[in-house]
């Protein structure tokens, strides 16, 4: 009986599934036919301005277009992306607001695509399915922030949350939180190894919050973003993990299967690190564009007071209300529920995020949902908010952004 009950409401969920994917796909193709009228017109008005100035021609960046499809461990054809090699950039504006006098038709179609990858509660899960997460990150001074990644990606909904830190802070780690598994390996001579044996258990790498600056640890770190790479697997970059990137970016370039997380100071490093000039703060839409190119249309999200997320091709905006309020490790709580919805959206495939770049989807979720717990937390404790308070939102952030 109770099993005939659970398997209609997958099948109901299915159904409801499967018609999301149609309107989607009919919303799509009308966008597409929207969208040659425009490169029409433009063709149009380039061939009319052709004819006043012959000096005049209009180009479009191109893509440096190493292989989507490297190394795609277990997950569906999620990165055979709808790109032509010529077409101009696209630059989609998607503020994000609850209010239903607001919401552009756009951004609720990506919001969509996020609620489409969060795979249905079923009884026939064993743990693990839903996700495991490895934190790379955690030293003597930097205990709270592979905490607040980690912790937030089990509340986000991963099932196994595990912490590769230095032996200083393991038992620190530990005594945080008794969900976390931790691994005091990162400053151990054979770190790397000690790492590798656990990476096919593991299904995101989120590489970075409190991993300090010492030059042992990123050498570990950059020995384990190789055999990261290597086995496919994703990754999420951010903090001391950019720093490191900033120092040798040819570690992750061209790897689209990695987002880089940078805040406003991490951003500047790693522009003027591959473009050798300062950031052009007049154009933000412009730099995260370019930077992402430059990294080989790695997936770059610039935080700030809107979120500027790029893969090189489009720019989305998440300026979802937040709060004034600017406590240090929300940035810990973007990364780890990130390395969550990475893993959903690959595991979704391409039809359920209607062959968008699974990276972007993901990435528009983990900031929603990161300025959705900052918004619902300053409601209640005001300037005296910290990190801790967002995480506790997690669970009502989400269901209110994704499952109602
Ligand atoms: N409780 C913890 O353990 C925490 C540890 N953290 C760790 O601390 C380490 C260093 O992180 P930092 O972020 O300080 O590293 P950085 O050395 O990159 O410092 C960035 C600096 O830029 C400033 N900044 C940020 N946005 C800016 C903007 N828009 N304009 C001007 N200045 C801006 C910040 O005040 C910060 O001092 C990392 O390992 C990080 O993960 C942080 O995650 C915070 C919480
Ligand atoms: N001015 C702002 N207004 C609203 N939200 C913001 C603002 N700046 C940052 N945020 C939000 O806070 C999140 C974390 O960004 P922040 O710049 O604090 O990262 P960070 O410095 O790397 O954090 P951490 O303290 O963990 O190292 C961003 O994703 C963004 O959504």
């Amino acid at each position: 009986m109770m099993e005939r009950f659970l398997q209609q409401s997958v099948d109901a969920e299915e159904k409801f599934y499967k018609y999301e994917e149609q309107r989607l796909q009919i919303e799509d193709k009308r966008r597409e036919a929207e969208h040659t009228r425009e490169m029409q017109m433009l063709q149009m008005l380039g061939q009319m301005l052709n004819g006043l100035s012959s000096a005049s021609q209009m180009t479009a960046p191109s893509r440096s277009s190493p292989s989507h499809k490297a190394n795609l461990r277990n997950y569906p054809d999620s990165l055979h992306l709808n790109h032509s090699t010529f077409s101009p950039p696209i630059v989609l504006e998607r503020p994000f607001s609850l209010r239903p006098t607001r919401p552009a038709k756009d951004m609720e179609n990506i919001f969509q695509l996020v609620r489409n990858v969060i795979p249905p509660m079923t009884s026939k899960k064993h743990k693990g399915q839903d996700g495991k997460i490895g934190i790379i990150g955690g030293c003597k001074e930097y205990t709270g922030a592979p905490y607040f990644a980690a912790i937030t990606a089990l509340k986000v909904g991963a099932d196994l949350s595990q912490v590769f830190c230095t032996k200083d802070a393991a038992t620190v780690i530990k005594s945080y939180s008794p969900e976390l598994i931790v691994h005091p390996v990162l400053d151990h001579p054979n770190a790397v190894s000690e790492v590798d044996k656990w990476l096919p258990r593991l299904h995101t790498l989120v590489i970075g919050p409190g991993m300090g600056r010492e030059d042992a640890i990123l050498d570990n770190a950059k020995g384990i973003i190789e055999k990261a790479k290597s086995k496919g697997l994703p990754i999420v970059i951010d903090a001391d993990g950019l720093w490191l990137i900033a120092q040798q970016p040819s570690i992750i370039q061209g790897y689209q299967r990695a987002v880089l997380t940078p805040n406003f100071m991490e951003f500047s490093r790693l522009y003027e690190a591959m473009l050798s000039e300062p950031v052009e703060t007049s154009d933000q839409h412009g730099s995260v564009l370019r930077l992402s190119q430059a990294m080989g249309n790695i997936t770059i999200i610039q935080k700030g007071e809107r979120d500027l997320i790029s893969d090189g091709d489009k720019v989305l905006v998440c300026s979802h209300e937040g709060s004034s309020r600017r406590c240090g490790g929300q940035g810990d709580l973007l990364a780890g529920s990130l390395g969550v919805l990475v893993h959903w959206a690959l595991l979704a495939g391409p039809e359920k995020i209607n062959a968008q770049n699974p990276f972007l989807v993901a990435a528009f979720g983990a900031c929603s949902l990161t300025r959705q717990c900052n918004h619902q937390a300053f409601q209640k404790y005001g300037r005296s908010m910290t990190t801790s308070d967002m995480i506790s939102e997690v669970g009502t952030a989400f269901n209110k952004l994704f499952e109602t």
